[in-house]
């Protein structure tokens, strides 16, 4: 079916609208919601309240639930954070830069039998407004902010929502299964009963 031009979201209020359109349909256009998504020219003080950063590793602030059909979150990477290598749990996964930049490893599935290392099939930095796209059936992914001098500060949306992933070791390929957390959500500390188990760096 033909799609009529959406056109260029001009705040972060009006990207998250627009999203909200795009998903009201069941079928994801990957093309359309990556263009949206780096077509949107990042400004700081529209994103600035969710964007809280800890002293030892990225954090995972929640900014908007997509009626259910999807998460958006803004992550901040301090100088050197980085995840693991893990999965996105069958969802798309968008990744658009609004500060620094972002190293993106990718990696196949391990062979189960083969029990060996995993080799890195490719790397991509990330600049400012970019957006990357990943899913399962693509491979695993590693992402890092390589600066030992500036932040980087990302948004994220996976559809349809997850709490888990696996995140899997480099040099065994063994995975373990890890509960995902929020550092924040719309713009307020999360408690901390529900912070202690973040796991995926
Ligand atoms: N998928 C990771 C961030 S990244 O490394 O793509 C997460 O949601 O925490
Ligand atoms: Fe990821």
């Amino acid at each position: 079916m033909e799609q009529t031009e959406l056109p260029k979201p001009e705040t972060l209020e009006e990207l998250i609208k627009t999203l909200h359109k795009i998903f009201e349909s069941d079928s994801v256009n990957v093309e359309e919601v990556q263009s949206i998504m780096e077509s949107y020219e990042s400004k700081p003080h529209e994103w600035m309240k969710y964007a809280k950063f800890d002293q030892y590793r990225y954090t995972r602030n929640l900014v908007d639930e997509g009626n259910g059909k999807f998460n958006l979150m803004i992550l901040c990477w301090g100088e050197g954070h980085g995840s693991s290598i893990h999965d996105h749990t069958d969802s798309h996964c968008f990744l658009k830069l609004l500060q620094g930049q972002l190293k993106e490893t990718l990696f196949d599935w391990p062979d189960r039998k083969l029990q060996a290392g995993m080799q890195q099939k490719s790397q991509q930095v990330l600049l400012e407004n970019q957006c990357a796209y990943i899913n399962d059936s693509l491979g695993l992914h590693r992402v890092e902010n390589v600066s030992h001098t500036e932040t980087a500060v990302s948004l994220h949306l996976y559809s349809p929502p997850f709490q888990t992933c696996q995140t899997f070791d480099q040099r065994t390929g063994h995975h373990n299964n890890v509960r995902m957390t929020f550092w924040s959500k719309f713009g307020e500390r999360t408690p901390y009963e529900s912070t202690v188990s973040q796991e995926n760096n």
